[in-house]
């Protein structure tokens, strides 16, 4: 087999928003991996045939998947918004085609997702804390934890979308100030897009849910969360981490 010591292709612009090619890197076919998709985690191990790789880092600019063990494989890529789309730099060190290959899967699979519908999570901070809630139904997910939110409607914008969930679902009025993590891919043509929200008044009250909790930094680990609400958990976590 023909390695690179590190195979760093030139630094190149595609015309897609950044969000849809940090979307595809949250699932492992993107990279690669054989068998079905799922999404990567941060912080677990993905399988590249007989090579093993932890994924270090993986948010809205881009993902670092590093050797677990004697393994030597690495993976780099850097998601950058410029004018007209994306800045995409990848740089790996394994079998020469994966370079090559990579950004071949990212750029067909960002296209597709640039034109996924968005269900809103949303992440009501208050006093370093967060909220999260337990779905009631279907039966495969109740039990799970969750942000509040929903589909974004044809002719809403991702806004009113958060603050009219948060009311339907809450009781509550939210202040929608900006997003957390990738959007991480649900289904073929739908993603996950997580804003953090102030909510400055009320108490929320569970409308559809089994329970509502505050968490923290410490706690935010301690509740079995929806799969792809666990991409974005590290990234919540360090922004819990900043919030005064
Ligand atoms: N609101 C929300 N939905 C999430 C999160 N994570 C996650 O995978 N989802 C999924 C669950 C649902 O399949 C979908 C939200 O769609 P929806 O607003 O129509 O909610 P729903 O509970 O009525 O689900 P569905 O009947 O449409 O399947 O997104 C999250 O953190 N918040």
């Amino acid at each position: 087999m023909g390695w690179t010591v590190k195979g760093i292709m030139p630094p190149m612009r595609i015309p897609l928003p950044p969000r849809a090619v940090a979307a595809a890197l949250t699932e492992s076919g993107v990279l690669g991996a054989p068998g079905p998709r799922h999404l990567l985690v941060p912080g677990e191990d993905v399988r590249l045939g007989e090579h093993r790789l932890r994924i270090a880092h993986l948010d809205a600019d881009g993902l670092r998947a590093v050797p677990v063990g004697r393994q030597v494989v690495a993976i780099d890529v850097g998601v950058e918004a410029v004018d007209g789309g994306t800045e995409l730099t990848v740089a790996v060190r394994g079998p020469k085609a994966w370079a090559a290959e990579l950004v071949d899967r990212i750029t067909q699979r960002a296209a597709v997702l640039a034109e996924a519908r968005v269900v809103v999570g949303t992440a009501v901070l208050r006093d370093r804390q967060v909220l999260a809630q337990q779905r009631a139904y279907p039966p495969e997910t109740a039990g799970l934890w969750e942000f509040p939110g929903g589909r974004v409607e044809p002719g809403e914008s991702d806004a009113d979308a958060v603050r009219r969930e948060c009311r339907e679902e809450l009781g509550i009025d939210v202040l929608p100030n900006g997003t957390v993590g990738p959007d991480v891919v649900l289904a073929d043509d739908l993603v996950l897009r997580l804003y953090t929200a102030h909510a400055p008044h009320g108490t929320p009250r569970p409308h559809d849910h089994q329970a509502l909790a505050w968490l923290t930094e410490h706690t935010l680990d301690s509740v079995p969360w929806l799969p792809a609400d666990r991409v974005l958990i590290p990234a919540l976590c360090t922004r819990l981490t900043q919030t005064r």
